[in-house]
This record gives C-alpha cells, sequence and structure tokens, in this order.
C-alpha cells in the first residue's frame, strides 16, 4: 500500500466507534468520515467503503449485515472489512479476532479480508476456558457456568443514556432466558462441545468487566489443581502484552480496568475443597471492544 492506509468507521459516533477513533489518533493512518447527517445514507456508506482501504463496522447486527452486504456490491473495489458486532463471530468465513487465541490466529488477522472482533464477555470466557480445553485439562463437555458483569457502557448509547439520566439500577441480572447472544460464540470459540450456561449481568458503573466460571476440580482430567490450571494459562500467555495471567486476588473490583486495552486472568482457589475460580477482569470497552479492534487494525494494515 503506498498511501497511508484509510479507513472508514461505520459508526463512528457510537460508543465503540469514538473508541476506536480516539486510539487511532496515535496510528499513521487517514480516516474518511461521512457528513453526520448521511451516516446511515446506504449510498454515503457505500461511497465512503470504496475509498477505504479498511472498513471497520460499529453498528448493531443488522446495520452490520447491511454493511456487508454493500460491500459486497463493491466487488474488487470491497475494503477489508472489521466488524464489531454480534453478526460474523460464529461465521466460518470470517477469521476470529483475537490474536492471541492460537499460535497461528495473529497471522489469520493479518492476511483475512473479513475479521469479526470478538465480544466483551466472550473475550474473558474464551479467553480463560480455551487454553484449558485445549491443554486437556478441561474436559470438553464440562457442565460450564459463566458469572458476569458488565458496567453500563456494554448496552451502548441507549442504556448510558438510561443509567445517566435515571442512576440505575444498581445491578440486575439479565439474560435469564439462557439465550443471550453471546452463548454461541463462546461455545465455539471456547472449544466446548456443550452448551455453556452464561449470566450475564450490569452494574451502575460504566466500565468494566468480570467474567467468572466456578470449576469442581475433582471433575476435571487427572488430579488438577488450581496452580496446574494457572500454569497452562501463563505458558499459553507468555510475552503477550493485552493478555496478563495473575497470581489471587482476595477480592476483584470490576472498575479497575477501565480505561485499559488489557486483561486480566486468575485462577482462584481452594485445595482443601477441591474448588477453583477462573476469573477474567477487563474494560468492557478496552479489551472487550475498542482496544482489541486497534490491535485487529494493526495487524491487518501490518502496523506491528
Ligand atoms: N458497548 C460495548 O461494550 C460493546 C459493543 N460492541 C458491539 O459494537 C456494535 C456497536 O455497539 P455500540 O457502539 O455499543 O452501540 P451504540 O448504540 O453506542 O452505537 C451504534 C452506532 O451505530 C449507528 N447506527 C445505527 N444504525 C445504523 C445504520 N443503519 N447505518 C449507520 N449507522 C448506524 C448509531 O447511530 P444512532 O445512534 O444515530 O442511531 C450509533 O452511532 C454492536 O454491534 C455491539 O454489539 C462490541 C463490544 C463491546
Ligand atoms: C451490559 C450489556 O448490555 N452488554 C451487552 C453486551 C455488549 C455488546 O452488545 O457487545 P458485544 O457483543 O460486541 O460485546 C449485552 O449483554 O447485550
Amino acid at each position: 500500500m503506498a498511501h497511508q492506509p484509510i479507513i472508514f468507521i461505520d459508526g463512528e459516533a457510537g460508543t465503540t466507534g469514538l473508541g476506536i477513533r480516539e486510539r487511532l489518533a496515535a496510528l499513521p493512518v487517514t480516516l474518511h468520515s461521512i457528513d453526520p447527517a448521511r451516516r446511515k445514507d446506504p449510498a454515503a456508506r457505500r461511497d465512503a467503503m470504496q475509498a477505504a482501504d479498511l472498513a471497520v463496522l460499529c453498528l448493531p447486527d443488522d446495520a452490520s449485515r447491511e454493511a456487508v452486504a454493500l460491500a459486497a456490491t463493491l466487488g474488487d473495489a470491497a475494503p477489508r472489512i472489521l466488524d464489531a458486532s454480534t453478526a460474523f463471530r460464529t461465521d466460518p468465513g470470517w477469521v476470529y479476532g483475537f490474536p492471541e487465541l492460537e499460535a497461528e490466529q495473529a497471522n489469520a488477522i493479518a492476511t483475512a479480508p473479513r475479521v469479526s472482533n470478538p465480544g466483551c464477555y466472550p473475550t474473558g470466557a474464551v479467553g480463560l476456558l480455551r487454553p484449558l480445553v485445549r491443554a486437556g485439562v478441561l474436559p470438553a463437555d464440562y457442565p460450564v457456568c459463566i458469572n458476569a458483569v458488565s458496567g453500563y457502557s456494554g448496552g451502548g448509547r441507549s442504556m448510558i443514556e438510561a443509567h445517566e439520566r435515571d442512576g440505575g439500577p444498581a445491578f440486575e441480572l439479565y439474560g435469564l432466558a439462557l439465550e443471550h447472544k453471546h452463548v454461541p460464540e463462546i461455545h465455539k470459540h471456547a472449544a466446548l462441545t456443550r452448551r455453556p450456561v452464561f449470566v450475564p449481568s450490569a452494574g451502575h458503573f460504566a466500565q468494566g468487566m468480570i467474567v467468572s466460571i466456578p470449576l469442581h476440580l475433582d471433575d476435571l482430567a487427572g488430579h488438577v489443581t488450581a496452580e496446574d490450571l494457572h500454569a497452562v494459562l501463563a505458558t499459553h500467555y507468555a510475552g503477550q502484552d493485552h493478555v496478563r495471567v495473575l497470581s489471587p486476588e482476595p477480592t476483584l473490583s470490576a472498575e479497575a480496568l477501565a480505561g485499559s486495552d488489557r486483561m486480566e486472568l486468575r485462577v482462584h482457589g481452594s485445595p482443601r475443597n477441591r474448588q477453583a475460580l477462573l476469573s477474567a477482569r477487563l474494560d468492557n470497552l478496552g479489551k472487550g471492544a475498542s482496544g482489541a479492534a486497534l490491535q485487529n487494525i494493526r495487524l491487518m494494515l501490518g502496523l506491528d
């Protein structure tokens, strides 16, 4: 690419789009924006895609599908696409944008025409579970239950406005029909053969997330200890800048990584009771969204 790469963010004014735009300021790229009044005009969006090397979609799922269909009408002039929505995260034609997932994943992202940015909760759940399943210490058919809490910015502009206007609720469980849109993504990318139970919740704080997964160690392969689980994760993520495997803490605050693009993984445990708790802490808008998008943009444009 002779020129500075051109990026178009479809949904630039939304929560994820804004986060990406801020982070792009530090990169040698040109941002191609459209007149805000025409931001939902398919013709304007198609023209912007034609001008771009990379289109980053920060849209609701249906609008993302529409954007991908618009790009397809451009044939060879279509840009590469990074999609932040849920729409293509389990689509076999797309590369999953989790660079730390497997040794070859960063290379796959670097060359893929279409990359799906992982969801915030799946980033924690997949980040914890997959290396353990792949290493054979967590059976793929283990009855996994995932508890998670997110800051209210996870619900995008409408939820942010509701919390900032009405002040609450302080804490609520949701997705109680156990059909949350992230379950298929976690199921697939954690390499589980049994559908996990996923119980999300949201609190009255803007940014931050904890995903936690309790385990009965006697139901794992062999005489596995919490230290063994820690060692598998530490080996898998050795040398990674965005994912750190840390020692257990007595308490974890969900907001601690707000503003950071890193994720912290821990294995807590009671050796006496043969129980463990896996935890992932991240910023839902950082490694859970815009920070991960930046990792993928850098890889896709060869900026690393
Ligand atoms: N918030 C989070 O923690 C995370 C969100 N995501 C994903 O990112 C995507 C965007 O979410 P988020 O940024 O939170 O949502 P927001 O509601 O904050 O932003 C969505 C943006 O898309 C715009 N938009 C909606 N429909 C269209 C359309 N047809 N054409 C062009 N623009 C459109 C909206 O404009 P307007 O407001 O004017 O309607 C808004 O600017 C979602 O798919 C979400 O799943 C990913 C990871 C985490
Ligand atoms: C608190 C809250 O509402 N969170 C959102 C998850 C964030 C999201 O929709 O985006 P990603 O799928 O890209 O992570 C939800 O549960 O639908």
